[in-house]
């Protein structure tokens, strides 16, 4: 099975305090892994020296078999920024509009926008369900909406790769199901490798994975059932605090 990242024996600090240590970590082709983690654990500055953001200090990345600092190919991979929430209602710009935007990067502002582009950008619509909101003013969408548009906005250059920070932030617990859904969809049927980020352990659904712990150090890293199977203390003290977690899915018999 081909590794999507490698991450091997990284530690990184800021000044005097290190915010991560001796992390080893492996992504799968086809995985969905949830990385999850109290505040200031340094969830976003592992993604961030993912995304080459950040310069390596001690430690090996390799994304796609490459080491990170020789990586070119960095169109495999889209990202999703904790930004849905930061549309104010007059935001002068269309759900398409928004998508499209996604290509510009790549084509260049000024070349022609041709018929394939446009099937691309409702073809990304269409996969996180978002096409009959195509003319709709973004500022005008719900924070789960606004989050699905810009799933698509990243699925429109065709990732291998999607990495999202803190990507059910803006969607209200009634849609989450369905937000995951759409998330499984693009993992098992679009063959993306997903990696989300996130602090709230209650929402990591079973259409993950592997759930990866981290706070400082890696606590666990594996399949989400084993996962299920860590007692609630073990999970408390990680967090610092008792936790409620999983609470939405299995119809019959779940937690
Ligand atoms: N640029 C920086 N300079 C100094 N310290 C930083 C910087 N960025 C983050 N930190 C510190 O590093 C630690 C890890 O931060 P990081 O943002 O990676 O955590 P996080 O798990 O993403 O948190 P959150 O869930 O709150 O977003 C925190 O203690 C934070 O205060």
């Amino acid at each position: 099975m081909q590794s999507i990242i490698d991450i091997k024996q990284l530690s990184y600090r800021y000044e005097k305090d290190v915010v991560l240590e001796n992390i080893n970590l492996s992504v799968e082709k086809g995985a969905f892994l949830a990385i999850v983690g109290p505040n200031g654990s340094g969830k976003s500055t592992l993604l961030k020296l993912v995304l080459g953001l950040l310069k390596l200090q001690k430690g090996e990345i390799y994304l796609f078999g490459q080491e990170i600092n020789k990586f070119k190919n960095w169109d495999k991979i889209g990202y999703v920024s904790q930004k849905a929430n930061s549309f104010n209602t007059g935001f002068p710009a269309t759900v398409y509009e928004v998508v499209a935007s996604g290509l510009t990067k790549k084509l260049g502002l000024l070349s022609f926008f041709k018929k394939e582009h446009s099937e691309k950008v409702l073809a990304s619509l269409d996969a996180v369900g978002m096409k009959k909101f195509k003319d709709r003013n973004i500022g005008e969408l719900s924070g789960g909406q606004q989050q699905r548009v810009f799933i698509a906005r990243a699925l429109v250059s065709e990732p291998e790769l999607l990495i999202l920070d803190e990507p059910t932030v803006g969607v209200d617990a009634e849609n989450i199901k369905a937000f995951y859904e759409m998330l499984d969809v693009l993992n098992k049927n679009k063959a993306i490798t997903l990696v989300m980020v996130t602090h709230d352990i209650g929402t990591v659904s079973d259409k993950v994975s592997h759930v990866a712990c981290l706070n400082k150090h890696l606590h666990f890293h594996g399949l989400t059932n084993e996962f299920e199977q860590m007692r609630m203390e073990d999970l408390s003290s990680f967090y610092g605090h008792d936790v409620q977690m999983l609470t939405h899915h299995h119809e019959h018999g779940g937690m």
